[in-house]
């Protein structure tokens, strides 16, 4: 047994010292129901929880025997653990007393006393002290607690202790639960790390590239929720039946599907504006994607003021680079109604909402007057139009004489080779995960452009050297890909992202890969640009 002739009795709780485990102890009587139930509660040396137990007593003793009972209850329930250095406190000073007199004098008490003397005779480093019922407060509610649980579990109980450590604050738990090394703050670190990492993966890592949108937003655009497993299903087979692709009519359409499909995840694993842009050294791929932008309106010449179109706009993040740099009115057009609201409401928050306009419709027969506009680009969309004509065509028209065109087209190179299997592959594998019709040569674009009546000023691959790699970017996000891949797993299952997103991020997924195949090996371009005019009318005699 330890010494115990310095036994002060406590008027606060203090720590135990450095290796040690303090264990408060406490019963109580419910006179209601004439039951009684005991508490006993652990700390280490820096005032952490460690556990907490408490167990109702069936029979019914007296006080002190109670507080006896809880003494030899604790001394039991611990000694069986290894290696302990425990300092027992209980506010039973007569029940503590006796446990050191020189006799047992107390009848009622005699045989826990002697089990409990028993117990600190084979323990070292076990001794029983008494302090005051108010320090020992806390104990005596979890004595409490076992009026209502017989388990021994312990409910969130707010400590009244006074310890120098502020980390007292029970919560649910086992006195098995917890070991030792697991003291409660080691628990909130954790908890607190998980939740922390948890926030980081899907609100920092996987939020949108303009914070546009983040993963838990991602929905099927204008498609309803339980309807887009089935379109993408259709889009799908839109490629199974080629014969439909060559149908013109039917791919204004499907784009439409497509693009409901696509634009959040496009959002936000990419960013407002949806093309590619060749890398800039030293720039990020917001900076280099404004500056490729910015070179589209600086190619047609128009000044602040006039009126530009903006011929497949997705959610406009080129629309307001452009209206920004040159102050010009821009009207963009798309076949995807979901764009359309997205893009007014990023044109608001810019506060570009006066300068950009968006209109829903078919660029192949667009809503506009004949001559009203004062210079036209498109980045990246003509791609998506069954005849090139067509699309030209209609920008012709509305176009006033004299002024600009310029377009950044997807391509197939001189390098590309029909007859080569691993080049076919690639190209239909960038067709089908972009909703192409057919990619079309890059010695076709001029062509089409003379045929609708353009004289073409300029034309010249943007991705050749000494432009930097624009595949770099989609490579360099392979790992965000595998991420955002766990993420819409995640969030489809647990019913936030509709069914149906995990196989369009599984095709977007593999699309980057095609595309970055097609880059690296030449066969394909995504921004063959054309500076085309619209010539002045003839003068009249
Ligand atoms: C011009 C068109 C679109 C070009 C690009 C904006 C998009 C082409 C491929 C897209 C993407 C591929 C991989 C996705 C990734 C798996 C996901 O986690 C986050 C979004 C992607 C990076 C996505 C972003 C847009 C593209 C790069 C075509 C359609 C004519
Ligand atoms: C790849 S996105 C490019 C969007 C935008 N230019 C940008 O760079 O962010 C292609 C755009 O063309 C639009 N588009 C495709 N076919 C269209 C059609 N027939 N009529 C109008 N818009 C169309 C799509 O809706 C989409 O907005």
């Amino acid at each position: 047994m330890n010494d115990t002739a310095n036994r002060p009795d406590m008027v606060s709780w203090l720590l135990p010292r450095s290796g040690f485990v303090k264990c408060n102890m406490d019963a109580t009587f419910f006179e209601s129901d004439s039951t009684a139930g005991l508490g006993v509660v652990l700390h280490n040396c820096n005032g952490y929880f460690i556990a907490a137990k408490a167990s109702p007593i069936s029979s019914l003793p007296s006080i002190r025997e109670c507080e006896a009972l809880a003494i030899r209850e604790a001394l039991l329930w611990i000694s069986s653990w290894e290696d302990n250095k425990v300092i027992f406190e209980s506010d039973a000073k007569v029940v503590v007393d006796v446990i050191y007199a020189e006799t047992i004098g107390n009848l009622e008490l005699r045989d826990t006393i002697k089990d409990i003397r028993r117990i600190l005779n084979t323990k070292d480093y076990f001794s029983v002290h008494s302090l005051s019922r108010q320090v020992n407060e806390m104990t005596h509610l979890t004595a409490r607690h076992s009026y209502k649980e017989l388990s021994g579990f312990i409910p969130t109980i707010r400590t009244t202790l006074t310890t120098p450590y502020p980390a007292s604050q029970f919560t649910l738990t086992s006195p098995f639960s917890l070991p030792e090394s697991m003291d409660s703050l080691t628990l909130v670190c954790t908890v607190s790390l998980l939740a922390g990492g948890l926030y980081w993966f899907v609100c920092i890592l996987g939020s949108a590239e303009q914070k546009g949108k983040h993963a838990v937003q991602l929905s099927g655009g204008s498609i309803q929720r339980e309807n887009v497993q089935d379109n993408y299903n259709q889009y799908w087979s839109f490629f199974r039946r080629p014969k439909e692709i060559e149908k013109a009519e039917k791919v204004p359409a499907f784009v439409d599907t497509f693009y409901n499909l696509v634009t959040d995840i496009y959002e936000w694993g990419w960013g407002q504006s949806f093309h590619f842009s060749p890398a800039i050294p030293g720039k990020s791929n917001l900076e280099s994607t404004r500056i490729h932008e910015e070179m589209a309106v600086d190619l047609i010449g128009v000044k602040p003021g006039q009126k530009i179109l903006d011929a497949g706009c997705g959610v406009g993040g080129p629309m307001r680079a452009i209206a920004a740099h040159s102050g010009c009115n821009v009207v963009g057009i798309t076949i995807n109604e979901y764009q359309v609201s997205r893009a007014k409401a990023h044109n608001k928050k810019a506060g570009l909402d006066k300068l950009c306009d968006v209109v829903c419709g078919n660029f192949l027969e667009m809503p506009f007057e004949d001559e009203s506009f004062d210079g036209a680009y498109s980045i990246e969309a003509t791609c998506h139009a069954p005849k090139l004509e067509e699309v030209y065509g209609e920008i012709f028209r509305v176009l006033k004489p004299g002024s600009m065109y310029v377009s950044y087209e997807w391509v197939t190179t001189e390098l590309y080779r029909g007859e080569d299997p691993e080049h076919v592959e690639v190209i239909q594998g960038i067709e089908r995960g972009d909703a192409l019709p057919g990619l079309r040569s890059y010695s076709d674009i001029a062509e089409v452009a003379k045929k609708v009546g353009f004289e073409v000023v300029k034309e010249k691959d943007l991705a050749k050297p000494p432009s930097h790699p624009w595949w770099s970017r989609l490579k360099m996000g392979r790992i965000a890909y595998w991420r955002n891949h766990i993420l819409v797993m995640v969030l489809e299952t647990i019913g936030v992202a509709p069914k149906g997103t995990v196989d369009v991020h599984e095709m977007l997924f593999k699309t980057a890969d095609y595309l970055t195949r097609g880059g690296e090996t030449g066969i394909f371009s995504p921004m063959h640009m054309i500076l085309c005019k619209k010539p002045e009318k003839p003068q009249e005699s």
